[in-house]
């Protein structure tokens, strides 16, 4: 049982406890609340539970935890970063399974706190993520303009590079659409509890029908190191613009009203009150696919062959396939090596920089960076930087070159504080003497 508080200035140290009951607790001396991140003795649960202990009223609290949650591993260690959220590291979990953020005060949090009673105590997790992540595309426009077909092009030629967002409806399927390839074919009671337990990135209701994105939709193309289309109306676009997910955001508009009217008929998908209701809609979509700051492009699908060569150009693609300027590097693979925490190790936290020293002999100790971290909850905290270094490894006067920083530190720190003192004394003898 390990107590810190994210106020304190100096580096701090958590340890982690072996054992599948692990528990850390992390005061927070802002709120006169302690977090206790991990599992009580009879605790079936398989994921690690949060409990919230409110000090002055010397009750526990069970707070709504959203996101998705981390499952248990045989410890992990809790380091806060600030005053709004705590990192915890999970020990012998897979690479991509090590670094959570549990998020107590982050705008994401405090959004939702206005769904909640405001004395429910309400935090959510976040998964870390090692290495940049590519930028997903939105594509939005009218019913009928063709974004399917453009999607469908940019998926056939480069199966490698784009992954598909499946969304949720509550729309019956079409006769040549495929439940969880085309959409999740959902009722509309499931949809709404999962909409209320935070596991939508965004939800419109759409033609008289509920479409939402849900964070693992689109994580999971992400997490393959996939770049993820999601095709939404402009209500999803916007929300999507308003949530941590960094996206690139592209409107297609049809040549005319007639020929979009043209189009959705020849579909032959929906019945005359239908397409009368998306004509409708499709009005008040165009207007709004010229609000300013929301698209960063607009495709006017006109020739559908001279349309997909733009898309192509937007999203810097060669003809031949390839990516012609790939700026944001796809680091998913490094992501997936080189974590390994051992059950017995201990964290600090210096500014943005987290050492993780691994007490067992032969372990690496890791150094974790994290100030060009991005995102967050709903959705996953990417641009971790991760550098091990094996003492085993190291040059004899490697060895003892920590030992003697970590020596010369506690001397500084024991100046500074007399320093401090004395400067203390000296501004209370100049207060005497003025
Ligand atoms: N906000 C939001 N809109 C969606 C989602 N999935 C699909 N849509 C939009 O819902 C609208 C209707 O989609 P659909 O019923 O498949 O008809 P279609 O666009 O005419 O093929 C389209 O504008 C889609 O872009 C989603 O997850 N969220
Ligand atoms: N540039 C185009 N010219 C002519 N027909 C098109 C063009 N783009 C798409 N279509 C056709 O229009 C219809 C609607 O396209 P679709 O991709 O389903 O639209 P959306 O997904 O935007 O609702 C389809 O029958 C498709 O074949």
């Amino acid at each position: 049982f390990f107590c810190d508080s994210p106020l304190k200035v100096a580096p701090k140290v958590v340890d982690s406890n072996s054992g599948s009951r692990c528990e850390v607790s992390i005061d927070d001396g802002l709120r006169d609340v302690t977090y206790v991140i991990g599992s009580e003795e009879n605790d079936s649960d398989s994921t690690i539970s949060v409990r919230v202990f409110k000090k002055s009223a010397n009750e526990w609290v069970v707070p709504a935890v959203l996101g998705t949650k981390p499952v248990k591993s045989n410890g992990h260690s809790a380091v806060p970063l600030d005053e709004t959220r705590i990192l915890v590291i999970k020990s012998n979990s897979t690479s991509d399974d090590c670094f959570w953020f549990l998020e107590i005060d982050t705008p994401f949090v405090r959004d939702q706190k206005t769904r909640f009673r405001s004395e429910v105590a309400v935090v959510a997790w976040s998964k870390g993520v090692v290495g940049e992540a590519v930028k997903p595309v939105v594509i939005s426009g009218p019913s009928g303009v063709g974004k399917g077909t453009l999607i469908s092009k940019l998926m056939e030629e480069f199966p490698s590079t784009f992954g598909f967002s499946v969304s949720h409806t509550t729309r019956a399927p079409r006769n040549n659409e495929q439940d969880g390839v085309h959409y999740h074919f959902v009722e509309r009671d499931a949809m709404e509890k999962d909409i209320r337990d935070g596991k939508f990135l965004e939800f419109a209701s759409v033609h008289g029908n509920l479409y939402g994105t849900s964070v693992e939709a689109v994580e999971a193309v992400t997490d393959q190191g996939k770049k993820c289309i999601l095709d939404i109306d402009v209500q999803g676009a916007r929300s999507v613009r308003r949530s941590s997910l960094e996206a690139v955001f592209i409107f297609v508009r049809p040549p005319s009203f007639h020929e979009l009217e043209k189009r959705l008929r020849s579909r032959g998908t929906e019945t005359e009150e239908q397409i009368q209701k998306r004509l409708r809609n499709a009005e008040a979509e165009l207007q709004q696919g010229n609000s300013p700051g929301l698209f960063d492009h607009i495709l006017v699908n006109d020739d559908l062959e001279k349309c997909y060569q733009r898309l192509k150009e937007i999203l810097s693609l060669s003809s031949s396939g390839s990516v012609v300027k790939n700026t944001e590097n796809n680091n998913v693979s490094s992501a997936s090596k080189g974590v390994d925490i051992p059950s017995k190790h201990s964290v600090s936290r210096h500014n943005q920089k987290v050492l993780i020293k691994c007490s067992e002999g032969g372990d690496s100790d890791s150094m974790l960076e994290l100030s060009s971290i991005r995102g967050g909850a709903p959705c996953r905290t990417r641009g971790l930087k991760l550098n091990k270094q094996s003492f085993d490894d190291r040059k004899p006067v490697r060895k003892w070159l920590p030992s003697f920083v970590g020596w010369a530190s506690v001397i500084l720190e024991a100046l500074l504080l007399k320093a401090d003192i004395v400067g203390v004394k000296l501004n209370a003898r100049e207060r005497i003497s003025d």
